[in-house]
């Protein structure tokens, strides 16, 4: 089955998806708002966290505008706990066999994470079209983007890891990069001091990205 189909709508509503650590589950529904005020609305949470399971939970619950994701999903376990969450998506650093296998039998779309031209081509072959390039500044950025357009250029990609807004405007503009990721639109001091106008400019900031990069 192709794993295409619901992962591509979903990324297609976000330029820009907030990697999201939640300490104090208490933040999760203010946070969730902040971000839906200025305009970004798939969200993901990662699994880093105590809290994590019980925010996704309150964000479901409490603003159904957002599309929830679960982040930092690394075993076959995590990913069946977030099935029974009916998160909306799946994302992983990187693509085990074992996790694939998983996500082949998963009602959870998976975004798996990809670092060289073989990860990618080997989730090419399971059916993904779209995947992470993790972590995206590390391991080479846009130039790797654009070095592996030409050999492999079914490949979609959402780069996440090291990314801020002025990079961010670099990957949007690359024809295979449908959205980025990161923490930079939530920042720990911002959820600690529960700023959320902050976060909502950052949001509002963000998105004028799309529209300086249509795709
Ligand atoms: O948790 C995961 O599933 C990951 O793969 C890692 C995250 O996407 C990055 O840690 C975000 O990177 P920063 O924006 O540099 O903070």
């Amino acid at each position: 089955m192709s794993k295409a189909g619901p992962l591509a709508t979903i990324l297609s509503q976000a330029p820009v998806i907030p990697v999201i650590q939640i300490e104090d589950v208490a933040n999760a529904v203010p946070l969730a708002r902040a971000l839906l005020a200025g305009g970004v609305r798939v969200l993901e949470v990662t699994l880093r966290t105590e809290a994590a399971f019980e925010a996704i939970r309150r964000i479901q619950a409490e603003v159904p505008e957002a599309i929830v994701g679960a982040g930092t999903v690394l075993t076959p376990d995590q990913l069946d706990a977030v099935a029974n969450l009916e998160a909306a998506f799946a994302v992983s650093p990187g693509a085990t066999p074992a996790l694939l296998d998983a996500a082949a039998g998963s009602p959870v779309p998976l975004l798996p994470g990809t670092t060289t031209a073989s990860d990618v081509m080997a989730v090419l072959e399971r059916g993904y079209t779209h995947m992470k390039l993790f972590p995206a500044e590390a391991v080479g950025g846009a130039a790797l983007l654009s070095s592996l357009a030409a050999p492999l250029p079914t490949a979609r990609f959402c780069p996440t890891g090291g990314i801020d807004q002025e990079k961010a405007k670099r990957y949007l503009a690359l024809p295979n990069v449908v959205c980025v990721g990161g923490s930079w639109l939530t920042p720990r001091d911002a959820i600690r001091q529960s700023d959320w106008n902050r976060i909502t400019e950052l949001a509002r900031t963000t998105l004028s990205l799309r529209e300086q990069n249509p795709q």
